[in-house]
């Protein structure tokens, strides 16, 4: 194994096999922050015997953050893409292939009829959950992990908003399976379980080179317990997509969710630009990767992203009584109204609240960009294929660019107009980067705040009590 390249740069050594993966320990924000002290702006550390470069400049992020074809490449995750998943848009670093779904996620995302029935399937399953606290019969308040709530109701809308099926999470959640007794409910349970256990494997299918998952006895065993877990999810996916095409072939309505969006996509059916240029239709694989993908990475992030919001609103009584007031004047006094985009696009307090949490805490603290050229990043020359770890907590929260990064500030979002102090820069606009950047920026990052706006809103009604100790 060779740890020698042209040139050296700072970093902590690494040993055969493992390169320095072993020191990372349970803390990575901290191991990070530890050698960027010692080392500076531009520091390596090695996965196995791949070489990772970190900068922590903003200009070489920005050199980084270009959307450019150059680089586009991300983390490569050999052992998904082995098993087919490397040909949706997650785990796709193949540009001609990447870039065709790319455009046609960002267009059914980007439809507005996709976003109106997502607002209303999270009232509607906001409703459903508020249902079943009421046939549990709680007077006094319920306590509940609300994180854990917050996931299950995401993987609801995410599961219904993908595939069109329903699925059971929350009220399994809620009624500690009680309610759960049908056999579509106990199907849908496995489904989503399987999804869980996807992401639990991530790290290791991300973290854990190729030859220890396939010849070290203990993670292969894992891997292979993963790789079933895939082809379970990925066969339920399928079978999904052959049903709804037989449904569509057989003269349904279209729906505007992404599972009719992806199965019509440069079809005679398509109202989409892509129909004139006689762009090939999407595979039934296609279809199923790309169901995959958006169902994934939607979930997660916006459960995770809303935990951390619900814990600054939480900690800050303050905005939280601004949040009530602002809902008061644009929504009324009644719990039942219909919530709408027009109505939500009023909440600017409430979207300012999301921009600074997103800031604060960064559900993606680093994105993986691996260039295809030679470059010359913070005066060093890197050959391509180089892997550069881009900073972004760093960037959302670096003294020189922000006022007192630290503190949970929702006026710095929130304009003039609307009684804040906001003076956005251009350099803030920039650093202000929790969906990542470039051509791999997230795809979701216009729909996920009007779903953590239109969830925040709702979960006013949940009475947060007690916030001292909310931890
Ligand atoms: C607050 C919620 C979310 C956060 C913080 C978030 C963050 C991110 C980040 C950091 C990336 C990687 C970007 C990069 O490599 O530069 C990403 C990728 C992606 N996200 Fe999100 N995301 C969120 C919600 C969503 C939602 C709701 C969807 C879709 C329904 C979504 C779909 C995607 C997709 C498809 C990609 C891959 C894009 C590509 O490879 O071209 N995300 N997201």
């Amino acid at each position: 194994m060779n740890f020698k390249n042209n040139t050296p740069l700072p970093g902590p050594i690494p040993i055969p096999i493992f390169g320095t993966l072993h020191i990372i320990g349970i803390n990575p924000r901290a191991w990070y922050d530890k050698n960027s002290d010692k080392a500076g702006t531009v520091w390596e550390f090695y996965i196995g015997h791949e070489r990772n470069v970190v900068v922590n400049d903003i200009n070489s992020a920005e050199i980084l953050c270009k959307p450019s074809k150059r680089i586009y490449k991300r983390l490569p995750f050999p052992s998904i893409e082995r098993m087919g998943l490397g040909h949706g848009l997650f785990f796709n670093n193949n540009y001609e292939s990447f870039h065709k779904k790319r455009r046609l996620v960002n267009r059914a995302l980007g439809a507005s009829k996709f976003i109106r029935g997502l607002v209303i399937s999270i009232q509607n399953i906001f409703k459903e959950s508020e249902d079943i606290w009421e046939q549990l019969n709680i007077k006094d308040g319920l306590e509940f992990d609300f994180c854990e709530w917050l996931r299950c109701f995401l993987t609801d809308i995410s599961v219904l908003q993908t595939t069109k099926q329903r699925s059971y999470t929350v009220a399994s959640f809620a009624a500690k399976d009680d309610l759960i007794q049908s056999e579509e409910a106990k199907n849908s349970l496995k489904f989503t379980d399987a999804v869980d256990k996807f992401f639990d494997s991530l790290g290791f299918f991300a973290f854990t080179p190729l030859f220890m998952q396939d010849y070290v006895p203990g993670f292969t065993h894992y891997r292979k317990k993963c790789e079933r877990n895939v082809h379970f999810l990925y066969g339920a996916i399928v079978n999904i997509i052959n049903k709804r095409k037989k449904e569509l072939d057989e003269g349904a309505e279209l729906d505007a969710d992404l599972l009719d969006h992806y199965l019509i996509a440069h079809t005679l059916k398509d109202q989409g630009s892509d129909k004139v240029e006689n762009v090939a239709s999407l595979t039934t694989e296609e279809v199923s990767v790309l169901t995959w993908d958006t169902l994934l990475a939607g979930t997660e992030a916006t459960a995770n992203a809303l935990c951390f919001l619900t814990y600054f609103v939480a900690k800050n009584p303050n905005v939280l009584a601004k949040i009530h007031k602002e809902i008061n004047e644009v929504f009324g006094s009644d719990p039942n109204v219909e919530f709408t985009l027009e109505k939500l696009d009023n909440c600017h307090y409430i979207e300012a609240v999301v921009k600074e949490s997103l800031r604060l805490i960064l559900v993606s603290p680093y994105t993986v960009k691996i260039s295809d050229e030679n470059e010359n990043i913070a005066g060093y020359d890197f050959p391509s294929g180089t892997k550069f770890w881009v900073d972004h907590q760093g960037l959302c929260n670096n003294p020189d660019i922000w006022n007192h990064p630290e503190n949970f500030n929702p006026d710095r979002f929130l304009s003039k107009n609307y009684g804040g102090s906001s003076d956005i820069t251009e350099l803030q606009r920039f650093a202000f980067s929790p969906f990542g950047c470039g051509l791999r920026g997230c795809a979701g990052k216009v729909v996920a705040p009007i779903m953590m706006k239109t969830v925040k809103d709702l979960n006013v009604r949940i009475n947060l009590k007690d916030v001292s100790s909310f931890s």
